[in-house]
């Protein structure tokens, strides 16, 4: 398969400033680096060229979103917050846990872009699927502020520009991300004509958003799909996630595009995320997404990057979702010995099983 390819050397020029993780640096807190550091996203990036996979995809180039794009999803005051701290010294995005620097606004706009063009490359049949390695991330992203180190909504602007210019009406939105996606969920609540499915650690971050119950607004109810799965989860209970809920949802739901906000912080070494999913896993994710999308759109799927925070993890986990894309195997193994088996790793417990049942028989019955 013809498999897009989004990745710019500025991405990693996104600068999130010293800190300890979450925190501001300084009394006890010895400087560090924020989690969200170009790192883990750099080396994917590293290793996509090295495998040589790099090769078989088409390079998609990213172009910076306009502030047209941006307001289609963002607030003014949002927008206009941004760009005059980022002009300055930089600041935080909204909630605290956003810091970004001097020309954050434009390399944000960058990272909307790149799914923008990704998207715009599947519309026009330039090729059969996409992954837009972009940065900053922004599946936490509302429109009136940022969060949780997203800036603007890489997705929900790209989609909002697909609607305006290429002509797509329903768009789904498979969010394996290890955190809830609270953007799409708020943005798209009382949209009937987008699907918003999040599989997250229950209520990791935020902590206040992604319960079952919460199901989209009124005459949009059941488009919005929360699994919030226990601590521990790994490949066995994300598939029965995907097979069982995502999947049926999607085929009922018959949308023009999928897109995939494509998180690695469920990896079972991501210093952030509490779950045991392997690079086998997200490959096999990838193939049911992809499997999905071939049958209701012509195989039309998006993935753009979100989280994921192990260094060493995330290249053999993004490099894994290329392969399934491409149709390309480029014989890397993953040190972390995670190369998907028949009887998935971490199977399905009866306690992870009770969430999927109950995310099932949501959508069965809104589906
Ligand atoms: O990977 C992320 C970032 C989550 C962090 C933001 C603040 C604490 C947790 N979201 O998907
Ligand atoms: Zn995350």
């Amino acid at each position: 398969r013809r498999t897009g390819y989004v990745w710019h050397e500025r991405y990693a020029w996104h600068d999130t400033g010293t800190a300890v993780g979450v925190a501001p640096s300084g009394g006890f807190n010895q400087p560090h680096q924020a989690f969200e550091s170009p790192e883990s996203k750099s080396r994917m990036a590293g290793l996509v060229e090295v495998s040589g996979l790099i090769d078989a995809l088409v390079r998609v180039p990213a172009v910076e979103a306009s502030d047209t794009d941006l307001l289609r999803v963002h607030t003014p005051e949002h927008v206009e917050r941004i760009r005059e701290l980022s002009a300055d010294r930089g600041g935080d995005a909204g909630d605290g846990y956003t810091p970004f620097g001097r020309g954050s606004f434009e390399i944000a706009k960058l990272a909307a872009g790149g799914t923008m063009a990704a998207v715009a490359a599947v519309m026009r049949g330039e090729v059969d699927n996409a992954y837009a390695l972009v940065r900053p991330p922004g599946h936490h992203a509302r429109r009136e502020m940022g969060m949780g180190y997203c800036l603007f909504s890489n997705v929900c602007v790209a989609i909002e520009y697909a609607r305006a210019e290429l002509g797509v009406r329903r768009v789904a939105i498979v969010d394996y991300d290890v955190h809830h996606g609270n953007g799409a969920q708020q943005i798209y609540w009382d949209d009937p004509d987008v699907l918003a499915i999040s599989i997250h650690q229950d209520r990791l971050f935020p902590q206040d958003t992604g319960s079952l119950d919460e199901i989209g607004g009124p005459g949009a109810e059941g488009r919005n799909i929360n699994i919030p799965l226990p601590a521990g989860s790994g490949n066995g209970a994300y598939l029965a996630a995907i097979d069982r809920v995502a999947v049926p949802a999607i085929r009922a739901f018959a949308p023009d595009l999928v897109i995939v906000s494509s998180g690695f912080d469920p990896s079972a070494v991501d210093p952030l995320g509490c779950m045991t999913v392997t690079s086998g896993g997200f490959k096999a994710m990838a193939e049911r997404i992809l499997g999905i999308a071939e049958e209701a759109c012509g195989g039309r799927v998006v993935f753009s990057h979100e989280g994921g925070y192990s260094p060493v993890h995330v290249p053999f986990c993004g490099l894994a979702v290329l392969e399934a894309l491409s149709g390309r195997e480029t014989g890397v193994e993953d040190p972390f010995g995670a190369s998907f088996d028949a009887s998935p790793a971490h199977p399905l417990q009866p306690w992870q099983d009770e969430i999927v049942a109950q995310a099932e028989a949501i959508a069965e019955r809104l589906g």
